[in-house]
């Protein structure tokens, strides 16, 4: 069990799924669960039992089905309503038969709020928090309080927003987290109001929104006041702008401000939890997230490659293997040899100078006309053994391909491709129809060189991307195509460019067929 000195709390089930567009089954809220409590956080807010039945199933279910290391799981939920006893309140009822070890009751702090939204007293509120708590506590779960709209409370009333802190706290509860719930403060004075709050005596947690892109500077402002319980979201998920990202928060004061919160080991895993939680969720990653995110260490600018040449550090503000990432380099119009260099070594080739300032030209020369390597690692590979090797063996040679988008009678779209390919001594004529011409174009090509290379039936084109570049280099708009294509091991990207869209996706189809016998030990 995790150290209850500094709590990490996690509230991806409840307040991450908040999210516009975020919708998850209980069988995926159990995933997320399993990979968080892989992390090591030391709770996890499963959700809200008894507002949906989604999450009272989670409750039910996660007793038999979860066996958590780590975490225990906090079941969220109101205060009682105004007027009616604790225990006859339905909604604190299934607080309470939840089987949650935790209890995190949500309560308003801020005067306005009370009068307006909740339409009870002041000193109604405060009852509404006192008998919450203590029955809670009385039925053996241990209670945190959500202060909601603590700040703007404060603000408004600061010796009401602290009755509030003061009342959970002496009713029994834990930890009273002051919620950004607007999330419209700033660090330093966010700092300042988590100060008095730990003045008045209670433990205090911190919840962040980051409706001012603040969230995580937030929420170490507020841990540097003295907060000791951190709440956050996997991936910054949550209403609006999303919340606090729990691993960003994690990752800044585990590596930055020496907390010991996670395992290390757990931390060297943070960037592929992370994107597992994103397989679940179905939300596209953010490769410019900091820490895990694909380009976070990602060296483009052939400055930066210099430097890194000769010490990594020298651009990175940490190792990114601490949190399970990879130094990536990029090669663009923007590389220098030491780009090229690296960006080469990655791919297992140590490059001499005189090859290296020859793929140099050549890579500045093509994105000049539109092509773009960052994005195609296969193409800019292929390109190097050309450079290295000159021109390359060739396991296919291509007499012609032809494809007729036809309109049927009955209304329908049929597109027809014809390819003529000569390998191993045969020439083969092989026809593929499909569902646009760039899928009727990848089935001929297969249909063609599959009998020879059986290989090739692992080989998938898994996504196609078209972008039209306008007035590259004095020319007229040019077609951008970029393929990325999956074997049984991994994927990869190739790019085209011509001014005929069919032509550029046939240039990027042709190097994603010869790449995937490059990778299936056909050398080229
Ligand atoms: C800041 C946050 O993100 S807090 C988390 C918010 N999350 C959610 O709202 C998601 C889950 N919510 C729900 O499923 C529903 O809103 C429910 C089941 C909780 C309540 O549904 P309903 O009974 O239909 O009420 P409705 O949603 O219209 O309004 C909320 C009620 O809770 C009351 N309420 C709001 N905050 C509190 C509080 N801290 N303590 C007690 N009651 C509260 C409101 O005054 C309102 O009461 P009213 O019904 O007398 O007007
Ligand atoms: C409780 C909560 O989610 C908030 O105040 O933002």
């Amino acid at each position: 069990m995790a150290d209850d000195r500094f709590h990490v709390y996690d509230t991806t089930l409840r307040d991450g799924a908040q999210q516009e567009g975020l919708n998850l089954t209980v069988a995926d809220k159990l995933a997320v669960a399993r990979h968080l409590d892989g992390l090591g956080v030391g709770f996890i807010e499963g959700g809200w039992p008894g507002a949906n039945p989604k999450d009272t199933e989670f409750f039910r279910r996660a007793r038999t089905e979860l066996d958590l290391k780590h975490a225990q799981l906090a079941a969220f939920g109101a205060t009682r309503r105004a007027g009616v006893k604790a225990a006859d309140d339905p909604l604190v009822a299934a607080l309470r038969e939840s089987g949650a070890p935790v209890v995190t009751l949500v309560a308003k702090s801020h005067d306005r709020h009370v009068e307006l939204a909740l339409r009870t007293t002041l000193e109604e509120n405060l009852a509404m928090i006192r008998d919450t708590v203590s029955h809670l506590r009385a039925e053996g779960q241990r209670v945190f309080l959500d202060a909601e709209h603590f700040f703007d409370g404060y603000k408004s009333n600061p010796a009401y927003a602290l009755e509030v802190l003061r009342t959970a706290a002496e009713a029994g509860a834990d930890v009273i987290a002051l919620c950004d719930t607007n999330g419209g403060m700033l660090p330093d004075e966010l700092a300042d109001i988590v100060h008095e709050a730990v003045q008045a005596g209670a433990r205090v947690g911190i919840h962040c929104h980051d409706d001012t892109g603040c969230a995580v500077a937030n929420t170490l402002a507020a841990v540097r006041a003295g907060a000791t319980h951190v709440q956050g979201c996997a991936n910054g998920y949550g209403e609006r702008s999303g919340n606090a990202n729990l691993f960003t928060v994690v990752a800044n004061l585990q590596l930055k401000r020496g907390f010991d919160l996670v395992p290390q080991a757990a931390l060297a895993d943070m960037t592929r939890i992370a994107h597992a939680i994103t397989e679940v969720t179905n939300v596209t990653p953010n490769s410019h997230a900091p820490y895990v995110g694909m380009s976070a260490f990602a060296h483009k600018a052939g400055l930066h490659a210099s430097a890194i040449k000769v010490d990594p550090n020298l651009y990175q503000h940490i190792d990114p293997a601490a949190v399970g990432n990879d130094m990536r380099m990029l090669v663009s119009d923007m590389a220098g040899r030491a780009s090229v260099e690296l960006k080469g070594r990655e791919l297992g080739y140590e490059l001499t100078g005189e090859h290296t300032k020859a793929l140099v030209e050549r890579v500045k020369e093509l994105e000049s006309r539109g092509f773009t390597f960052e994005a195609a690692d296969a193409s800019f590979e292929l390109l190097l053994r050309d450079t290295v090797h000159g021109e390359r063996k060739r396991h296919f040679e291509v007499e012609s391909w032809r494809v007729i988008v036809e309109r049927t009678k009955g209304g329908e779209l049929v597109s027809e491709a014809t390819v003529k390919v000569h390998a191993k001594g045969e020439r083969i004529v092989a026809t593929g129809e499909g569902n646009g011409p760039v899928n009727a174009l990848d089935k001929a090509v297969r249909l063609a060189l599959e009998q020879l290379y059986p290989e090739l039936a692992k080989v998938q084109l898994v996504d196609f991307k078209v972008r039209i570049l306008e007035d590259t280099h004095g020319t007229d708009a040019v077609t951008r195509v970029l393929i990325t294509s999956s074997d049984d091991t991994g994927e990869w990207a190739t790019v085209g460019v011509a001014e005929n869209i069919i032509d550029a996706s046939w240039q990027a189809l042709e190097q994603a067929v010869t790449y995937g016998l490059l990778r299936a030990g056909r050398d080229c």
